[in-house]
């Protein structure tokens, strides 16, 4: 069986974060393991507190994982502090893990800051360099290429310059923010491949983030390359939108029990 790990903050809710996947990954069909950066007191409306683990029990936790079970690929979400960064970057580093997908978290679709402004430069010059891939959303791509990002020209900008200066793959994710649901595949030395998504209309995107990156690390520890990883993810999550879930009284999660065949091919 092929493993993969999330290291990312609980969510309370089910919608985000941790849960959100674990769900995916197991939908994947693939063996999910976890280790948590922080508790959220979180629901569809919004986050009311958040409670970090110390940098040492993070260690611990990622020692646990590494020296026993050696996942085949790895799913960064919400990391607060420098420190939780650093400690991520050390292990990442030291157990040679493979098939890194980063996504840099930093805003929760309620509004929450889930990252502090003197972390997102540890974030820059630490983690984000280990990652195959990074998967920012519109804002967080503007913070990362330091230039506003309006039209699908701006992304392919923004996306060229975050690869050429982090040496990372990006995965800028057209998302909610543009008309379409299109997102923007740039790997250096590569053309930049879109991969367009026809917009759902559903207000409930609590979580959206979140599977997307699992769904790509499900596919990377099956082996498939980053590109196929892209397309499988983006059915993926296609699929748990357009099930139309309705739960809580915000922004709502995805349903990860929908079935499609063929492993999310279409
Ligand atoms: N309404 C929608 N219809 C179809 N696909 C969508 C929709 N909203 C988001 N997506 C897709 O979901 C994935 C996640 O993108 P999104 O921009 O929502 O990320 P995000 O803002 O990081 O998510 P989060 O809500 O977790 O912060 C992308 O593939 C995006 O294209
Ligand atoms: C623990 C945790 N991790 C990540 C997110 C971002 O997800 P979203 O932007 O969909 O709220 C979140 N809300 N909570």
């Amino acid at each position: 069986m092929f493993t993969a790990l999330t290291i990312a903050g609980s969510d309370s809710s089910g919608g985000a974060g941790i849960q959100a996947d674990i769900k995916t990954m197991t939908a994947n069909r693939v063996y999910a393991m976890s280790a948590i950066t922080a508790l959220t007191a979180q629901n569809t409306t919004g986050v009311t507190d958040i409670m970090e683990v110390t940098p040492k029990f993070l260690a611990e936790q990622l020692d646990s994982i590494f020296t026993d079970i050696n996942p085949d690929a790895i799913k960064t979400g919400m990391v607060s502090s420098s420190e939780l960064i650093e400690t991520i970057a050390d292990k990442l580093t030291e157990y040679h893990a493979k098939n890194i997908v980063v996504d840099p978290v930093m805003v929760a679709t309620s509004g929450a800051r889930l990252i502090s402004e003197e972390a997102i430069g540890t974030l820059k010059s630490k983690l984000l360099p280990l990652a195959t891939v990074i998967t920012p959303n519109i804002p967080e791509a503007e913070v990362l290429s330091e230039m506003e990002i309006k039209t699908e020209a701006d992304m392919e900008k923004a996306a060229e310059t975050i690869c050429n200066t982090l040496g990372c793959a990006v995965l800028l994710k057209g998302g909610h923010q543009l008309n379409d649901a299109n997102d923007l595949l740039f790997q250096k030395g590569k053309e930049p491949v879109w991969f367009h998504g026809k917009r759902i209309d559903n207000p409930n995107t609590h979580g959206t983030g979140c599977t997307l990156s699992s769904a790509i690390a499900s596919n990377l520890a099956k082996g498939r390359d980053l590109e196929t990883s892209v397309k499988y993810a983006k059915n993926y999550i296609s699929g748990a939108l357009a099930d139309m879930l309705d739960l809580g009284k915000g922004s709502g999660p995805m349903n990860h029990a929908f079935a499609i065949e063929g492993e999310y091919e279409r």
